[in-house]
């Protein structure tokens, strides 16, 4: 584990937002401008001048404020792998383009600063609604006030979102996930921005994300630090702590935690 001071932690928590805000200024001025886009993979898979242009703004924002620190990042040529020695900033430059090109709010510009493959700093800011959640070791915030995941433990109660399924492969799984999510907990949540489930995990407005296969680093390393940072547990589906190269990601407020994979594996057939 990565160990640094209150006061380096808080100055790395509002780099981090100052780029993703840099990033949502772009993103900002194409929202419901009616913006076209390319499809990368398939029909569900978009991606707009939007993305690019916001990612290179943060980008030179980072470069400017730590220039030693690799990048990788979600659209154009940049590393798509995080290294495992030294710092480095995963950018997704929106979460959620679906999303974003119909002119819907829930998207979101979001990174994280790792230090030897572990992240130390996240940033995850939603422009259109106004809330962003910025994390460093050990402490989440949203609009710059500390929150903490949900203390919820009821079934019945709990509120989860799955933040996986869009490839055709993992239909079948992403069924046996809602099916447990809809016959033995509360309510299911899709909003189509992993990373804005995860922050939302990590400041108790919803109880869970879940994918049961590998997410990209973009799409998952910010919200995973922010969950942990909240109090949460983020795991992979054996319970093994979550990494980036994981092959599935449990994020949950904690007491909970156990439940979930057991009846997730249960449910996967994967005991
Ligand atoms: O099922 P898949 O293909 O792994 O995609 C899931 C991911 O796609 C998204 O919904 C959208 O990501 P982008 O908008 O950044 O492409 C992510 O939030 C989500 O985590
Ligand atoms: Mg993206």
């Amino acid at each position: 584990m990565n160990e640094i001071d209150e006061e380096t932690a808080a100055e790395w928590r509002s780099i981090a937002r100052e780029a993703a805000e840099s990033g949502a200024d772009i993103a900002c001025e194409y929202f419901r401008e009616g913006i076209g886009n390319d499809f990368k993979r398939d029909q569900m898979d978009p991606v707009s001048k939007a993305d690019q242009e916001a990612q290179e703004r943060i980008i030179t924002v980072l470069s400017d404020r730590d220039p030693d620190a690799a990048i990788v990042g979600e659209e154009n040529d940049a590393e798509k792998t995080v290294p495992e020695s030294g710092p480095a900033w995963i950018i997704d430059p929106i979460d959620g383009t679906n999303n974003f090109v119909r002119g819907n709010r829930l998207w979101s510009v979001s990174l994280a600063r790792t230090v030897d493959g572990e992240p130390v700093t996240a940033a995850t800011v939603l422009p259109a609604t106004g809330d962003t959640y910025a994390a460093g070791p050990g402490v989440v915030e949203r609009n710059g006030v500390e929150c903490a995941v949900s203390d919820r433990t009821d079934p019945s109660s709990l509120i989860v979102a799955p933040i996986f399924g869009l490839k055709d492969r993992d239909r079948d799984d992403y069924d046996d996930v809602t099916s447990y999510i809809h016959h033995e907990l509360g309510d299911l949540r899709r909003l189509g921005s992993g990373q804005t489930s995860m922050a939302m995990v990590a400041c108790g407005e919803i109880d869970a994300a879940i994918s049961t296969v590998h997410m990209t680093a973009w799409d998952t390393v910010a919200g995973a630090h922010m969950v942990r940072a909240g109090g949460g547990q983020v795991t992979d589906l054996s319970g093994e702590r979550w990494r980036h190269d994981s092959d599935s990601l449990i994020a949950t407020s904690g007491e909970i935690h156990e439940d979930v994979l057991a009846a997730l594996r249960g449910r996967l057939d994967r005991e």
